[in-house]
């Protein structure tokens, strides 16, 4: 059996089960179920706190997880990233009182609250800053009006809980996060896993592209293959009206109005669009 581990509350936990259901896993009856078992499919959930999941797949004691990339590299495990999952992005920066600091240099014999230390300590190092650590568990930004920190470095995503209290972001982003797939650094083919991966890898193309159908006449036919040259190419069928084709093709979904525009400008009709349910490239 495969055994994955997945969030079980916070940022990630509802777009991480519902990627996993789309992908044809068993999901949980309720919030309070720690292990799944799916039969038909070899393989076992183990719910787990996001920021746990390296370790744990770390150990090797799990073959896979979805955590945050951020956690990941925060957590220092020997876990490695397989593939990102296109959801849970956020940015890891600094921040301070407006107009407070400038950049990293700035932070050089002050204090630094986080919930991410091995992160922040790596960037530190990295950037030659000696500047003292505060580990907190969260809720970083109200350290600074509390006086137990000159700055801070956590998650930013609207940037709305720093605009809230007062506080800007500075410098570089420290890293860019989102959701992803990992499994032990260096481990052995685990059955099950290239299954899981390649599902997953069909849930994202089935949510970046759609499914585009229209009607051309067969003169245009070469230009409307430019815009819409699909995967391996499109699908071109007669249609029963003389000197027309009808052509099928998967299209990115970002951008596809504008392609339905240039289509119609070549005088292509009844231009269709669909969602794709499933699918495997
Ligand atoms: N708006 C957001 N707030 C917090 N984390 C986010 C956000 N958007 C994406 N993430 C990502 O979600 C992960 C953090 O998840 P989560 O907030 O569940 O962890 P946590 O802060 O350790 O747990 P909790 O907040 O429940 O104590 C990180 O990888 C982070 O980059
Ligand atoms: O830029 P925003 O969209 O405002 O999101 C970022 C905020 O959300 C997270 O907090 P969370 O709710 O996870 O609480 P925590 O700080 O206790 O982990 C993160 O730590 C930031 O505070
Ligand atoms: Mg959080």
């Amino acid at each position: 059996m495969l055994r994955l581990a997945v969030p079980n509350k916070g940022a990630l936990n509802e777009a991480a089960q519902l990627m996993l259901k789309e992908a044809g896993y068993r999901g949980r009856r309720d919030s309070k179920e720690l292990v799944v078992v799916d039969q038909d499919n070899a393989c076992e959930l183990f719910f787990l706190r996001p920021r746990d999941i390296a370790v744990y797949v770390g150990e090797g004691t799990l073959d896979a997880g979805i955590t945050g990339r951020d956690l990941l590299i925060d957590s220092g495990s020997p876990a490695e990233e397989i593939m990102p999952l296109g959801f849970g992005g956020s940015t890891f920066r600094l921040a301070s009182k407006s107009g407070a600091l400038s950049g990293v240099k700035d932070l050089a014999g002050l204090r630094v609250a986080t919930a991410f230390p091995g992160l922040l300590e790596r960037y530190l190092a990295d950037s030659g800053v000696d500047a003292r650590v505060i580990k907190l568990d969260g809720a970083v930004e109200t350290a600074i009006r509390l006086g137990v920190a000159d700055a801070i470095a956590d998650v930013v995503e609207t940037g709305t809980t720093l605009r809230n209290v007062g506080l800007e972001v500075f410098g570089e982003p420290i890293m860019r996060s989102e959701a992803v797939l990992v499994k032990q650094h260096g481990s052995p083919e685990t059955p099950g896993l290239d299954q899981l991966i390649r599902r997953l890898q069909g849930v994202i193309h089935a949510r970046d592209f759609v499914m585009m159908d229209y009607d051309i006449r067969a003169e245009r036919i070469e230009e409307a293959i430019a815009l819409t040259p699909g995967m391996e190419g499109p699908t071109v069928s007669p249609l029963h009206r003389e000197g027309w084709v009808a052509v099928r093709a998967m299209v990115r979904r970002k951008g596809h109005q504008q392609v339905m525009d240039q289509l119609w400008e070549i005088g292509a009709r009844a231009i269709l669009v669909t969602d794709i349910y499933a699918c495997r490239i």
